[in-house]
């Protein structure tokens, strides 16, 4: 009897990378240490990314729901893994899943004709009476077989065209979960590991999904096939069904024992996975294209790709050993479970207990029970092992849920006066202790310009996020007038913003699209795309561009353009105005512009406070805070000084002076050497032209 093998371990869903061939290439000093040991964690890990990024299965919140894969276990599961599939296969195309159930019952009830024919064939055919006589009586049933097999073959060309159909479409609905369960969660979610290792295993929920149909298919055929086979079985003799069963119980351990491994494996191995694919990715990138050639830095990436890759061919190689023992124990088993089945049926034909044409189709109807039932608890087995991937998809549906921005809440007063920061602190997750912002009280005039600044990591960035409803404060209160943005709709909050960042997004789009996606929700029109340009001095550079606005800004695609560090903050600049927010918020705003574009926009700030806009800047060259209504100096995440220019920098000797003395400093660096003023004695109304540039 053929026997299937549990299949040899693989990682198709994650994409295979094939370890680059060798050249002579120079590499590194640390590239000679031995990086395909497993059991340690790799010198590529530590060296790139500061540690092991194996996962220990002890963490897995999901142990004891999903890796009971025990034979039980799994029965129990079964229907409910049906209904996973079901649901996603309905929502997907009811139609064709229709189809396919119907076929799949339809072959069953074919296949068991076919059996109970062929009973009657063989009954014929051994019974007494000339040979013409024998195959004259077996020609009715001989011709319902016939019919029975060309039913099966016309109802699986069905299931299977319906399937092809139904395939691709559960694929996208699932992925289209994913994806958008994902874009709703917070920030915050998603950079916390624990999230994004979700993340991870459960990006291939969709493609199990899609598995999970092909194998909900075959598990319905076995299945019929099996209740046909063994309803005949059972008919001829009762003690044929058990040793149906004890033929396949040892090759469905197999299959599951090796299911449970590669499950887990793929757990732990998850980050590392990403890790290694991220340094593929880079050898690739565009971005990166021009550092890793001028620092030569190929070799080696090559180098500790390879070694991350070796360090998974060794998990790999460790699997399939596990495998091939756990086959050879399940075949041997099944050996004599099958030596013992003809056995018992020998025996019964030689004592009579059992009719000879019986005993011919019993040998038919256990070779196909058994390879019904072997290939159901295989098909059971991998729709099992996909499930816990389309679990995993569900897990992160519902933790997405949890953390999932709010919907709804007090609307914001429509002209606030002030927005207002009640002792607010908050700290980056993973960054216990370190708090980014600490005990933070100030005001925010609206329709004014109110700058931040503050030395590196003071924590004005922060300070902007928890503005714009990004993060949440973990202490005090931000208030716009009297309402708490806690409690705030946050899709309202957001409305009201609009924000250049230091890293701002580089959409590989056109250049419509890289600033009408300022408002992705409403048309694009040209005036208010005009407009925009011409408030961040940009009207020339589209002008300029080969094909105008439908210039597409990314480089490596057909017709791709690239933009200078200065001309993509211009666009940046024109994205938030194009997104016509009560508060702009400017984050560096003219790090990359060259000194006119600069006086322009300040220009243009300085109008759109005069119209009524509140503007908040952020900038580390302080000559340009000079037009700022009011400055909050941030040091280490705390207030430490609030004043207009003027008050911050003529603040008595005994008063804070930590604006004082930056401002000192850069005014230091552009004055002429006999001018250079000493820190604290510098006034307020000689600053050198561009100080801060
Ligand atoms: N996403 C983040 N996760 C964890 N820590 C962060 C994150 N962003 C910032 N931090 C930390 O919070 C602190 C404040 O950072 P922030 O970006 O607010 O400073 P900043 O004043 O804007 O600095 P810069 O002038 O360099 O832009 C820093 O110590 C920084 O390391």
């Amino acid at each position: 009897m053929a026997r299937r093998t549990p299949r040899t371990p693989r990682t198709p869903r994650r994409p295979q990378v094939d370890t680059p061939r060798e050249g002579r290439q120079p590499t590194p000093d640390h590239a000679t240490t031995d990086t395909s040991d497993t059991s340690d964690t790799s010198e590529s890990e530590k060296l790139l990314f500061g540690g092991p990024l194996r996962y220990d299965m002890g963490f897995s919140k999901h142990e004891d729901a999903f890796l009971q894969l025990n034979l039980r276990a799994m029965v129990r599961r079964l229907p409910l893994l049906l209904r996973m599939t079901g649901e996603l296969a309905r929502e997907a195309d009811k139609g064709a899943l229709r189809a396919v159930a119907l076929a799949e019952v339809g072959r069953g009830a074919s296949s068991a004709v076919g059996l109970i024919a062929v009973n009657r064939v063989l009954a014929h055919l051994l019974a007494a009476g000339s040979t013409a006589e024998r195959l004259g009586q077996a020609s009715g049933a001989l011709a319902v077989a016939g019919t029975a097999a060309l039913a099966g073959a016309v109802l699986r060309a069905l299931s299977t065209a319906a399937t092809g159909q139904l395939e691709p479409k559960v694929e996208r609905v699932a992925t289209e979960r994913y994806l958008a369960h994902t874009a709703r969660v917070e920030l915050a979610a998603v950079e916390d590991d624990e999230f994004h290792k979700l993340l991870d295993s459960a990006q291939y929920g969709a493609s199990s999904a899609r598995r999970m149909v092909q194998y909900c298919q075959n598990v319905l055929g076995a299945l019929m096939s099996l209740i046909a086979a063994a309803g005949v079985l059972a008919l001829l003799h009762p003690l044929l069904l058990p040793l149906l069963v004890a033929m396949t119980l040892p090759s469905s351990w197999a299959a599951l024992s090796v299911a449970r491994r590669r499950y887990l494996s793929f757990q732990a191995w998850v980050q590392h996975t990403r890790a290694g694919n991220l340094i593929s990715r880079m050898l690739i990138s565009t971005d990166a294209a021009p550092e890793i050639r001028v620092h030569n830095v190929g070799p080696f990436l090559l180098h500790h790709f390879r070694a991350m890759s070796q360090s998974q061919e060794a998990e790999q190689r460790r699997l399939a050993r596990l495998a091939a023992r756990t086959g050879l124990i399940a075949a041997g088993w099944t050996g004599l479970a099958t030596a013992a089945a003809y056995a018992t049926l020998g025996g019964m034909l030689w004592t009579g207990a059992m009719a000879l044409s019986v005993g011919g189709t019993a040998v038919l109807a256990i070779r196909s029970g058994s390879s019904s039932l072997d290939n159901l608890v295989l098909q059971i087995n991998y729709l099992h092992e996909e499930s816990l991937f389309v679990g995993d998809l569900h897990r992160l549906c519902e933790e997405a849920e949890l953390r999932a921005v709010p919907v709804g809440g007090v609307p914001l007063p429509e002209k606030p006066e002030a927005i207002t920061f009640e002792d607010v602190g908050f700290t980056y997750q993973g960054d216990a202790g370190k708090r980014a912002l600490d005990g933070v009280s100030l005001t925010i005039p609206t329709g004014k310009i109110v700058a931040l600044v503050g030395e590196n990591g003071s924590g004005k960035s922060t300070l902007v996020k928890l503005l714009c409803g990004l993060y949440q404060p973990d202490a005090g209160r931000i208030l716009w007038d009297g309402v708490d943005a806690a409690e705030a709709d946050r899709q309202e909050l957001v409305s009201r913003v609009a924000v250049v960042g230091q890293d701002f997004y580089r959409w590989p789009f056109t250049a419509s699209v890289n600033v009408s996606i300022g408002r992705p929700d409403v048309p694009v029109r040209q005036r208010r795309l005009d407009d925009a340009v011409g408030y961040a001095g940009a009207e020339d550079l589209i002008a300029e561009l080969p094909r105008g606005w439908q210039t597409l800004l990314a480089r490596g695609y057909k017709g791709g353009h690239q933009l200078s560090g200065g001309e993509w903050q211009r666009l940046g600049l024109g994205r938030a105005h194009y997104r016509a927010g009560e508060l702009l918020i400017v984050d560096e705003p003219t790090s990359a512009l060259d000194a006119k574009a600069e006086q322009h926009l300040f220009e243009q700030i300085r109008a759109l406070a005069d119209s009524g806009q509140t503007i908040i800047l952020i900038t580390h060259r302080l000559g340009s805070v000079r037009a700022a209504d009011l400055i909050h100096v941030l040091d280490h995440g705390r207030l430490v000084e609030s004043g207009t220019f003027e008050e911050l920098l003529t603040s008595p000797a005994n008063g804070p002076k930590t604006f004082r003395a930056l401002y000192d400093l850069q005014a230091a660096q552009y004055a002429p050497p006999a001018q250079v003023p000493q820190q604290g004695t510098g006034r307020a109304d000689a600053p050198p032209a561009g100080a801060g540039r």
